[in-house]
């Protein structure tokens, strides 16, 4: 348990006990259920990780979480209290930051312009634009970002840097609990890689990261624990010693399906069938990156 001073509060915080949990949680949208019996744990310094494949309920989940669907079966608790967060400013107010694919940059705006954008400083009725630069360069440098000119357009620096600049600015406006949505998606290898350090920076940092994503390979770099979302259902929960980056993919490819498939083609054309591989050539266990190995990926 450690105690946290802010300037006008005290704040108790028990490491073990989860920043969120939802328990049976259910979404309904008429007749569709979106969502059923989802048990989900956020804590503090961990990255849960949320897999799933087009229409799972990946983005329901979401959705519920940074408020702006309601759930309609179960409970989430924040700090063990229930809550129903109502709208997005709420949640955001209560510290869950979302980091969308689309990022909710502005592309032909600078850098520190973004990193304020909604929260911009006024020294009287005028924008204090030198403190703004300083804080926003600090911010970066923490998080080992070197951005040389902070007054270029954001939309000129790499799909990887953009994804960091959304990350580091949710940091710094509190954010206790950061939702990622994909966002190694549309990324190429080297600025994967560069996203994943900062993930990763962001849970040595204390906060409770949700990593959504496709990849099992990405997930099983920086995660903790992992969650398979499966036509709306949990169908893999588990923490990262319990299972292999091996099983995981095979999981997440439908193990059991694909081989049923492969099965099944088999028996129209035996000759021309290629087993179906559920784990990629080299797909085993890897260790939890930290600070200091995702370090040694370069920076774009
Ligand atoms: N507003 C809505 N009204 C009705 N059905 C919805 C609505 N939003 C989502 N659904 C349905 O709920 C299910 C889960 O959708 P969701 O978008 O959460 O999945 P997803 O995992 O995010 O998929 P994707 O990766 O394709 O975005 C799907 O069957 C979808 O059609």
């Amino acid at each position: 348990m450690t105690i946290e001073t802010h300037a006008s509060e005290l704040t108790v915080v028990d490491q073990d006990e989860p920043i969120l949990e939802l328990v049976d949680v259910g979404k309904s949208y008429g007749n569709v259920n979106a969502l059923r019996g989802v048990n989900l744990t956020v804590r503090q310094g961990e990255v849960t990780c949320v897999l799933g494949d087009n229409g799972a309920g990946k983005s329901t989940l979401i959705k519920i979480i940074s408020g702006l669907h309601d759930y309609t079966d179960g409970t989430m608790k924040m700090h063990g209290e229930v809550r129903h967060f109502g709208s997005p400013r709420v949640a955001q107010a209560e510290g869950i930051a979302t980091v969308y694919q689309d990022l909710a940059l502005a592309p032909l705006m600078c850098v520190w312009r973004n990193f304020f954008l909604a929260n911009e400083l006024r020294n009287g009725p005028f924008l204090d634009i030198p403190t703004m630069k300083r804080v926003c360069g600090e911010e970066l440098v923490k998080m080992g970002i070197v951005i040389p000119d902070l007054d270029r357009p954001v939309g000129s620096l790499s799909g990887g840097q953009q994804q960091v600049i959304a990350i580091a600015r949710a940091i710094h406006f509190g954010a206790k609990v950061i939702i990622l949505d994909e966002p190694t998606a549309a990324l190429g290898v080297k600025q994967s890689g560069v996203v994943l350090k900062y993930i990763a920076a962001a849970r040595d940092a204390g906060l409770g990261v949700i990593f959504i994503t496709h990849n099992p390979h990405h997930a099983f770099l920086v995660g903790s624990h992992f969650v398979i979302l499966k036509l709306g259902h949990v169908s893999l929960d588990a923490h990262r010693d319990e299972l292999t980056l091996e099983q995981l993919t095979g999981e997440m490819a439908g193990g059991q399906e694909l081989a049923e498939l492969s099965h099944e083609l088999r028996a129209v054309d035996p000759g021309k069938v290629v087993e179906a591989h559920t784990v990629a050539p080299g797909g085993v266990s890897a260790p939890v990156l930290d600070q200091d190995e995702l370090s040694g990926m370069k920076d774009v």
